[in-house]
């Protein structure tokens, strides 16, 4: 079974991840890793903490002369930050009465700080925040990267872009997915649409001016997969339910569609499911994929399609009310820094937690302990499909 376990504070030395469960085999570069993790600290809306960080991979362990082995596989992104936190992250020092001013007891609301901060039994804010962070979905689109890369053996591409910005939408329903490839800026918005990324990133200044923040949604799409990934045999097998766990589980992620998602709801039968046509060359297929490629809790073998809705981001530079933890008096926040958005990162994490997602199912229905065996598998069960 593939899993992941990840570790590491925003401003503390390093973030890791344990991968485990990759078949032997698999090239797997630091180079390659680090195109996504550069590609996470872009688009139009970034803090500063994005100037001080330059995210490279290190491989630890698990690959040897450029290929899986098979155990374990350790990933290490350093945090340049934490040259400027050393003393206030120290794991070895006491507590120092002189760093009293540096606790943190004003929550923020949106964030995991007040209800962190009573689950853990706390004395700083900053305890929680840490690892509430969304700076370890670095380490998870590293992961990601990795998955990626196994999957594109099988010939599967994913890909994601932002559909939507502080209620502004983009107009890409006419575009074909290799049009809204080209037009993807990855420096700017991430969307296909150029007119409405103009007013998309007005609507973020403007914000930003305002000491405000603005939210968005963001679409994956997987394309190429084979027939029957995920199951309906048991409920946490399926692959629709983990898709849309694994995208909420991403920081400040409210909502999950699948295909036409929430639309279905409004529509007739008659227009929401996708008939079933045969023809010799194709078999079995579709005119349409409304579904988002995933029946059943299974990859239909259309692309599959999901989209997120990210809230705007919970720290404000004109801060909401609150109170602090241990005066109990309403207080005026100040922020040092911050993001007024962050859409694009998050589609870059999305595609990453979808490439996890479809490794471990992928993994799960073809099985083998090596990249050899896996693709033996794959072409048996793709030949048992193509002479249906
Ligand atoms: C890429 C990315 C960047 C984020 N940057 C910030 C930020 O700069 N400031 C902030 O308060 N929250 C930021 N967030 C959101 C918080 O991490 C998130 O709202 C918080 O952990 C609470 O979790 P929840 O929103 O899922 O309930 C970011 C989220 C993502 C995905
Ligand atoms: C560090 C990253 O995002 C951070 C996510 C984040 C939060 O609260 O989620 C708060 C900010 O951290 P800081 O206070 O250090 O500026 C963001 O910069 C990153 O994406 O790599």
């Amino acid at each position: 079974m593939l899993r992941y376990l990840m570790a590491g504070e925003s401003h503390g030395k390093a973030l890791t991840a344990i991968l485990d469960g990759l078949p032997a085999g698999l090239e797997i570069l630091e180079e390659d890793i680090n195109k996504d993790l550069a590609r996470r600290q872009k688009g139009y809306g970034r803090g500063d903490r994005m100037k001080i960080e330059t995210d490279k991979v290190e491989i630890l362990n698990g690959v040897r002369w450029k290929k899986s082995l098979g155990d374990p596989i350790t990933l290490m992104i350093r945090n340049k930050d934490w040259e400027n936190w050393s003393m206030k992250m120290s794991s070895g020092e006491d507590y120092f009465e002189s760093m009293k001013d540096i606790i943190i007891t004003k929550p923020r609301p949106g964030h995991a700080d007040l209800t962190g901060y009573i689950k853990y039994n706390q004395y700083d804010v900053r305890n929680i925040l840490e690892f509430a962070s969304a700076r370890n979905s670095a380490i998870r689109v590293a992961i990601g990267a990795v998955c990626k890369k196994f999957l594109s053996e099988f010939g599967v591409e994913i890909f994601s872009y932002v559909t939507e910005i502080g209620g502004i939408e983009a107009d890409y329903k006419n575009m074909s997915y290799d049009e809204i490839l080209n037009n993807i800026d990855e420096d700017m918005l991430k969307t296909p649409d150029k007119s409405a990324e103009k007013i998309m990133i007005e609507k973020i200044r403007k914000a930003k001016k305002d000491g405000d923040t603005v939210g968005g949604v963001f679409e994956v799409v997987a394309r190429n997969l084979p027939i029957g990934l995920g199951t309906y045999t048991q409920w946490d097998k399926r692959l629709d339910g983990n898709l849309a766990a694994s995208l909420m589980s991403i920081q400040a992620i409210k909502g999950v569609e699948i295909g036409m998602g929430f639309e279905t709801a409004k529509k007739l039968g008659s227009e929401v499911h996708d008939e079933i046509f045969y023809s010799e060359d194709e078999k079995f297929y579709r005119k349409t994929n409304r579904a988002g490629g995933l029946e059943g809790g299974m990859s239909n073998g259309e692309d599959i399609v999901v989209r997120a809705a990210m809230k705007p981001i919970p720290t404000l530079y004109t801060p909401l009310n609150s109170v602090d933890i241990e005066t109990k008096e309403p207080f005026e926040a100040s922020v040092e820094r911050s993001d007024a958005s962050a859409v694009p990162a998050a589609s870059v994490i999305g595609e990453a937690v979808v490439a996890y997602e479809l490794a471990k199912s992928f993994i799960e229905k073809f099985g083998g302990d090596s990249m050899e065996e896996i693709k033996r598998n794959y072409e048996s069960y793709k030949n048992y499909v193509k002479n249906i």
